[in-house]
């Protein structure tokens, strides 16, 4: 069976092609700046040369339409016809406390996705707008959605309930949700793997840190807390996100400044974070490098962002009595060295024993930065969100078919 992962932005559509004979990837590839001047297609074979195409897409319609086109190319294409794909698997951000597993799309599972656009205004309705559009695009192809929310559902009430009216939470379901779930199941299963233990037995903190980030700890194979809330706004500092702040400064600035409710929530989670205190970038690549130019503000940028992932890590290994393991995953987690380095250099109280050399290695593989001897093991495991997303994808498609 091929199955089509997307994971669609507001902007940006993320697409990966699996043949799940074998779970071998055929193709993927991404289309970036919908909806402006000029967007982007960048497909990558796997056993063709990689293409960049640059026209207008103006809605997600179109950008599935390319995709489509693009797969089936003479040339470039890895398919001969359209109708090999046999489902498509979505990344959906929020599940609310609806889901707690992966479901096949049918019209009341998309009506409740968008009754939860409130909860998650950056991202479901883009994912909303990626199923119709592969509705348009694929008739009768069935379609699955895989939630960030849904591993974090074990979390119990202590964790995930907010200190405020207890009418919020009936009325409105003000709680914790927590995200990056596929990412914090998929890199903790791999640890307990790496480490040749079970997971029922494992204390593990997983620090999924990429644009957005978030530190979860995993106790037991369950998700115990996590630190983003009930957006993907709370917790630790990232590109373009404040992460936790007192919540009284936003009525504050918000009568000083005379801003909206839209302009405080895009203050938040666009001008913020790395970007807002280095004044350059979002990005930890350029951070890093102006550091190394002497640049104050990186410097004041990252020691800020790697001190609130220790803060977390402390704060997880307490509300476990304890770890076992640290993992580092995402595009920060899996290749700024610096990033760990400093986050470990000051866990040393925890058991932390870290390996300076092993931390420097380039690899794309599983792999231990502690010494062997470590009582916390120190690993980064690349994450792999679309592979859990299709291989749920096409249990649901042989359950259903059944
Ligand atoms: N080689 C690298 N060194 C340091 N940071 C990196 C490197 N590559 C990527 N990053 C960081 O990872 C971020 C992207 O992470 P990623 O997990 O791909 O995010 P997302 O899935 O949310 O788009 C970039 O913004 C950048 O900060
Ligand atoms: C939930 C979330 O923050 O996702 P991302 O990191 O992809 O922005
Ligand atoms: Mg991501």
């Amino acid at each position: 069976m091929k199955v089509l992962v997307i994971n669609a932005g507001s902007s940006s559509l993320k697409y990966q092609l699996y043949d799940m004979t074998d779970e071998s990837v055929l193709a993927k590839g991404r289309v970036e700046r919908i909806g402006m001047d000029s967007a982007i297609l960048v497909h990558e074979p796997t056993d063709k040369q990689d293409v960049t195409e640059v026209s207008e897409i103006l809605e997600h319609t179109t950008a599935i339409r390319k995709v489509v086109d693009i797969l089936t190319h003479p040339e470039h294409g890895v398919l001969s016809s359209i109708s090999e794909i046999q489902a498509v698997g979505h990344r959906v951000v929020h599940g609310g406390e609806s889901f707690s597993s992966s479901v096949i799309v049918t019209p009341e599972v998309k009506k409740e996705i968008k009754r939860l656009f409130d909860l998650a205004p950056l991202h479901n309705p883009a994912h909303i707008m990626g199923i119709d559009a592969v509705e348009l695009n694929m008739p009768g192809v069935p379609q699955t959605v895989v939630f960030d929310t849904a591993f974090h559902q074990t979390m119990p009430a202590k964790t995930y309930m907010y200190a405020i009216p207890r009418v919020l939470y009936t009325k409105h379901k003000v709680r914790r949700y927590g995200f990056h779930g596929t990412s914090h199941y998929y890199v903790s299963h791999q640890a307990a793997d790496f480490l040749g233990k079970p997971m029922e037995e494992l204390k593990i903190v997983t620090c999924h840190i990429g644009n957005g980030g978030s530190v979860t700890a995993v106790l037991n194979g369950k998700s115990f807390d996590t630190s983003m809330g009930m957006t993907p706004l709370e917790g630790l500092m990232m590109g373009t996100r404040s992460g936790d702040l007192d919540p009284a400064i936003v009525p504050y600035v918000m009568g000083k400044e005379g801003l909206t409710i839209n302009e405080v929530n895009s203050m938040l989670n666009k001008h913020s974070g790395l970007q807002a205190i280095s004044g350059l970038s979002s990005d930890m690549r350029e951070i890093t490098q102006a550091m190394d130019e002497g640049d104050r503000n990186a410097t004041l940028a990252f020691d800020m962002y790697e001190y609130r992932i220790r803060k977390y890590i402390g704060a997880y290994a307490a509300a476990m009595n304890g770890i076992d393991a640290l993992v580092f995953t995402a595009g920060v987690g899996e290749n700024a060295a610096l990033v760990r380095e400093r986050v470990c250099e000051q866990l040393s109280f925890l058991g932390i024993e870290f390996d300076h050399e092993s931390n420097k290695v380039r690899s794309g593989d599983n792999r231990r930065i502690s010494t062997a001897s470590s009582k916390v093991q120190v690993l980064v495991i690349p994450t792999n969100e679309e592979l859990v997303i299709a291989r749920d994808t096409y249990r649901l498609i042989e359950e259903n078919g059944k």
